[in-house]
């Protein structure tokens, strides 16, 4: 069978903040099919792609960076807010589209030279994944792509990502 995923995606207009157009994805995370064949195009999506381990931000970079680093049978390290994580970390603020955040990540998950694929549900500003690939360098990981389920052209994320290889399955 095959999926229109945007079918699947709820866009509920002034949330969290008037002028914002929230896309909601837990309309297709519900759908057991769906979701299995979002994961599945994803992991078509980033073949090709040399990858040791899948980063996610928190917290729906976890419901697609884990299930989808399980389909690539690699681990998969989860990037947090501040003050979440119990062990030594590296952490930076970062401005989101609405609003601003600071996230963390344990010293010891990754290890130099580590191939990384930062995986979420959404780039937007690209605040979050610049961020994220801020925090991957600094532990001596190196960023091969960063994939997502939806991405907002219209917010020019992918200019806060340069040289990174960058996969979307569905974009508004
Ligand atoms: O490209 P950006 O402008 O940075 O925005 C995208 C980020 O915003 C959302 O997360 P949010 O911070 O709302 O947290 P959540 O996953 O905990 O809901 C989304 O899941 C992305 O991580
Ligand atoms: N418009 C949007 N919908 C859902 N999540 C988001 N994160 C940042 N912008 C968003």
């Amino acid at each position: 069978m095959s999926f229109n995923f945007k079918d699947y995606i709820r866009v509920i207009p002034d949330f969290p903040q008037p002028g914002i157009r929230f896309k909601d994805i837990t309309t297709l995370l519900k759908d057991g099919a769906a979701y299995r064949a979002a994961i599945d195009a994803l992991k078509e999506a980033v073949q090709g792609l040399e990858i040791d381990v899948v980063a996610g931000p928190e917290a729906r970079g976890f419901v697609i960076g884990a299930p989808l680093a399980l389909a690539l049978g690699v681990g998969f390290v989860p990037i947090r807010k501040s003050g979440k994580l119990p062990g030594e970390t590296v952490e930076a603020a970062y401005d989101l589209e609405y609003g601003k955040d600071k996230l963390a990540v344990h010293k010891d998950s990754i290890q130099p030279g580590q191939k990384v694929l930062i995986a979420d549900d959404l780039l937007a500003t690209g605040g979050t994944i610049a961020t994220t690939t801020q925090l991957v360098r600094q532990l001596g990981g190196e960023v091969v792509g960063a994939a997502f389920l939806i991405e907002l052209g219209y917010l020019d994320g992918r200019a806060k990502l340069p040289g990174i290889e960058i996969r979307s399955l569905i974009q508004y």
